[in-house]
């Protein structure tokens, strides 16, 4: 028979082998955790590997919108995927837009502001704070979060080295042309700057201000439009652009069925039905892909590194456009 000290003894040594067998099989399935996690992860990257290969060396273009930018925490996410795709071997421009930041510096200034097809009516007052705010507000901030990563960064306007020259242009509503002012459509473009601060491993950032064709004065440019025409005239890979909706809608606003991808033809057949803002940035995509850029993206600039999930991932995301 045993004491009770002798039970008690044994009852403790069951105890201790129990707690002993517990933590083995915790480690175990914690080492398979670990595994399953590091095996997902090597998927991940070995994902990416097509990719990083078709696209070394390609200019991208990408389109950073006002509507994608007015979160800190999603600037910060945009700055480091463009400087992921720097490091990864391809040529990243940004071309930004501003649209609510020139809202509200024209609310301060108590300046009247309207859209007519998208577009901003710009009068002579007008330009010269969308010039201050995309040049020296909207730009310095976004070439200061990419080079919180190093030195990368360039920032110039489409006036510079003549970049961008563009020709006025009117906002068409319910079908008539209208005229909204100081608003240009940019008809050549001189790479050559761009080029140089690529080819000198810098990423240029550009706003979206074209010089007059006939020298009398800027134009403010709508910025999808504007990287659209840089895409083009750098023979870019790709021109992705950001926003605030997941991509282009079927039926909008009375569904949010989305379309994944369409040819250029299809997308000509439907941009007479657009409206708003997704009417200057899906005449930018049949612009893009039309003058020879290969495919043009429109993503969901809320969703944290959209511009990673989109460039290195098998995931078709948003919405893309190609020229068959
Ligand atoms: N067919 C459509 N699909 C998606 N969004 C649409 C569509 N038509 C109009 N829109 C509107 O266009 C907006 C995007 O344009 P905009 O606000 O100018 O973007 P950004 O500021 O990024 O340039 C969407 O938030 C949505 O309200
Ligand atoms: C002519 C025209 O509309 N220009 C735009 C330029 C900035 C822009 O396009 O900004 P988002 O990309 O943020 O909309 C504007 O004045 O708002």
């Amino acid at each position: 028979m045993h004491s009770g000290v002798e039970a008690a003894e044994a009852a403790a040594v069951s105890e201790a082998a129990a707690a002993e067998a517990e933590a083995e099989a915790a480690a175990a399935t914690s080492a398979k955790t670990r595994k399953h996690e590091a095996l997902a992860k090597a998927g991940i990257l070995t994902e990416a590997l097509p990719w990083l290969s078709a696209l070394h060396g390609k200019t991208v273009v990408v389109k950073f919108g006002g509507n994608a930018m007015i979160d800190d925490e999603l600037k910060a996410a945009f700055a480091k995927d463009i400087v992921f795709l720097r490091y990864a071997g391809l040529r990243p421009v940004v071309v930004h837009g501003g649209g609510p930041q020139i809202n509200a510096q024209l609310d301060r200034l108590g300046i009247e502001h309207r859209f007519a097809g998208g577009l901003r009516v710009t009068t002579d007052e007008t330009m010269d704070v969308v010039r201050m705010v995309l040049t020296g507000q909207v730009q310095r901030d976004i070439v200061g979060l990419i080079n919180t990563h190093g030195p990368f960064a360039v920032g110039m306007s489409g006036e510079d080295a003549d970049t961008m020259k563009a020709v006025k242009r009117h906002g068409v509503v319910d079908g008539e042309p209208v005229d909204i002012g100081r608003v240009g459509d940019v008809v050549a473009v001189d790479a050559g700057a761009v080029r140089a601060l690529l080819d000198d491993g810098r990423i240029p950032v550009v706003s979206s201000i074209a010089r007059a064709a006939d020298g009398t004065g800027v134009y403010n440019v709508n910025a999808d439009t504007a990287a659209a025409a840089l895409a083009v005239g750098l023979g870019a890979e790709k021109l992705v652009v950001l926003t605030d909706v997941e991509g282009l809608y079927a039926d909008w606003p009375a569904s949010d069925e989305l379309i994944s991808r369409l040819s250029a033809d299809a997308l000509a057949g439907l941009l007479p039905t657009l409206s708003s803002g997704m009417v200057p940035k899906m005449e930018a995509c049949l612009r893009a892909v039309r003058g020879g850029v290969p495919r043009a993206h429109v993503l969901d600039g809320r969703v944290p590194h959209a511009l990673l999930l989109e460039v290195f991932t098998d995931e078709g995301i948003g919405t893309m456009v190609v020229p068959e």
